[in-house]
């Protein structure tokens, strides 16, 4: 999967500087110059680029790109690079993956790269007919889904199936047409909105009925991905760390108020990928959620057990609706460059590689929760935005964080002061 043989695990790579670590990740993954120069660069868009992706722009942020060490994924070992401004969810992930990296790693797999379109039909009074007259076009449905996209078909994907449901709403039944569409290294919105929308006459005078809306849902539960890891009970602090991780997993399997925010500890991962290679984060998002709830009631999205052998093993299964090509990921350099770390050369590789990051984020916040609690590793990085808030700059920061952290009080205030008093002291 990864486009080298070097190991993921960079001895001292957070003691670095970024220009060294930098190095190493052109080094691993034999980046070009110019993936390098669009890396070292620090705004990574001009404007122009910018105001030709959205609409009415001033300006860009930066958001900060980490790379995750560490991680072996199905036998060969990958960086990660990670967007978010959140600190503590790089380290927490190169630390969850080193704990389980002489076992063996991450070993995950795919359902497949199937998106689901949805027809909404109402006005009909005979909804059970209706459904039977949809389905016996299915050739003629898949010709002209397929007429949409000849490049997308000659690439091996294209129209797979036909389901109609008749969902019961609050205005009386409505008769709902799902297009699945195998949509390749495309996450697929635009490619499965186009058959929808293009379809939409042809059901109509079908049915007699009336055709509302015509869009992907993002619920994408045919494009599942899914990775499982092994972390011996000695590798993880022994039994009572263990136990008390996998009491951790109960709660949020019993309690939706706790498997929100076990699931948003594995969208810290999830999510900071998916930006960093230009993907859709909110589509990614609501398909999690929505499938976190599918049985009825909102639950964890990882599973963790307890092996024969005494050690913990956990596993993830999540709809993974992301590309190679389309929307922002081909044509935002940054995302490229990110693409090349990584070193997929298909969406489903790169979806691969998203599950594990999220079962090792899960790993991460679990264990530190069911242990010290989340303040102390959390917080001790956290401390460098709470000085450079306060206003530190340069060398301060890390003094300033240094005294918080060892004072056991991360706060605004203090960080005021403390740094009112290293300043009059320096004077
Ligand atoms: C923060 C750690 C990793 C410290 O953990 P530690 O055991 O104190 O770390 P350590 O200093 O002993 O270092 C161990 C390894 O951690 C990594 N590591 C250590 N420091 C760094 C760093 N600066 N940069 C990069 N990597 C780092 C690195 O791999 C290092 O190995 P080494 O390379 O030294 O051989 C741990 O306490 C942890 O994983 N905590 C969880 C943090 C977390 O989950 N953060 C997410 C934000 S909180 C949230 O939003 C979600 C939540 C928690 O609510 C979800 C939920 O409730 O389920
Ligand atoms: N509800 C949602 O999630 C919605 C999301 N979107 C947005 O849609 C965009 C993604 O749509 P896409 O259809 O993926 O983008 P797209 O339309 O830009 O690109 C997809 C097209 O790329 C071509 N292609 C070239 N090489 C390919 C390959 N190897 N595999 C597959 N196709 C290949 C195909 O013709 C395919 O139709 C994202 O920006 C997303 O934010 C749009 C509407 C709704």
């Amino acid at each position: 999967m990864s486009i080298s043989n070097l190991t993921s695990r960079i001895p001292g790579f957070h003691r670095m500087s970024t220009a060294e670590r930098l190095e190493a990740v052109a080094a691993f993954s034999d980046l070009d110059e110019t993936t390098r120069a669009q890396l070292a660069a620090p705004g990574n868009i001009d404007t122009h680029l910018a105001d030709h992706m959205i609409e009415n722009v001033v300006a860009t942020l930066s958001i900060p790109i980490g790379v995750a060490t560490n991680m072996r994924v199905d036998g060969k070992d990958v960086l990660v690079p990670m967007a978010t401004e959140e600190s503590s969810v790089v380290a927490a992930v190169c630390n969850s993956a080193r704990q389980c990296y002489d076992s063996g790693g991450f070993i995950t797999s795919v359902s497949g790269t199937l998106m689901i379109a949805q027809v909404q039909l109402v006005g009909v009074t005979d909804p059970e007919n209706a459904r039977l007259r949809i389905l016996e076009h299915r050739d003629e449905i898949a010709a002209i889904c397929d007429r949409c996209d000849p490049m997308l078909v000659q690439l091996g994907g294209g129209f797979r199936d036909l389901e109609v449901r008749i969902v019961d709403s609050r205005g009386g039944p409505m008769v709902v047409t799902h297009l699945i569409v195998d949509t390749r290294d495309a996450m697929g919105a635009n490619t499965v909105n186009t058959m929808a929308e293009t379809l939409a006459p042809s059901i109509e005078s079908w049915t007699g009925g009336k055709v509302f809306l015509r869009i992907l849902s993002n619920l994408a539960d045919r494009r599942l991905a899914r990775a499982r890891a092994t972390w011996p009970a000695e590798a993880i602090g022994g039994e009572a760390v263990r136990d008390g991780m996998i009491s951790a997993y109960h709660f949020a399997e019993a309690d939706p108020y706790r498997a929100a925010t076990h699931n948003k500890g594995i969208m810290n991962g999830v999510s900071a990928v998916v930006l960093a290679t230009g993907n859709d984060t909110r589509a990614v998002e609501a398909g999690a959620h929505a499938y976190a709830a599918r049985k009825g009631r909102y639950t964890s999205l990882t599973s963790w057990e307890v092996t024969a052998d005494g050690s913990l093993a956990g596993s993830i299964e999540i709809p993974l609706p992301v590309g190679l090509v389309g929307g922002a990921t081909k044509i935002h350099p940054t995302a490229r460059a990110c693409l090349k770390i990584l070193g997929v050369s298909t969406a489903a590789e790169l979806a691969r590689i998203i599950a594990a990051v999220g079962l090792a984020q899960n790993f991460g916040a679990m264990k530190a929760l069911a242990t010290t609690g989340i303040q102390k590793g959390h917080m001790a990085l956290h401390a460098n935005n709470v000085a450079i808030a306060a206003g530190a700059v340069g060398d301060e920061v890390a003094m300033l964080a240094a005294i918080l952290v060892e004072r056991r009080q991360v706060r605004q205030d203090v960080a005021t002061a403390e740094l009112e008093r290293m300043r009059a002291g320096a004077a």
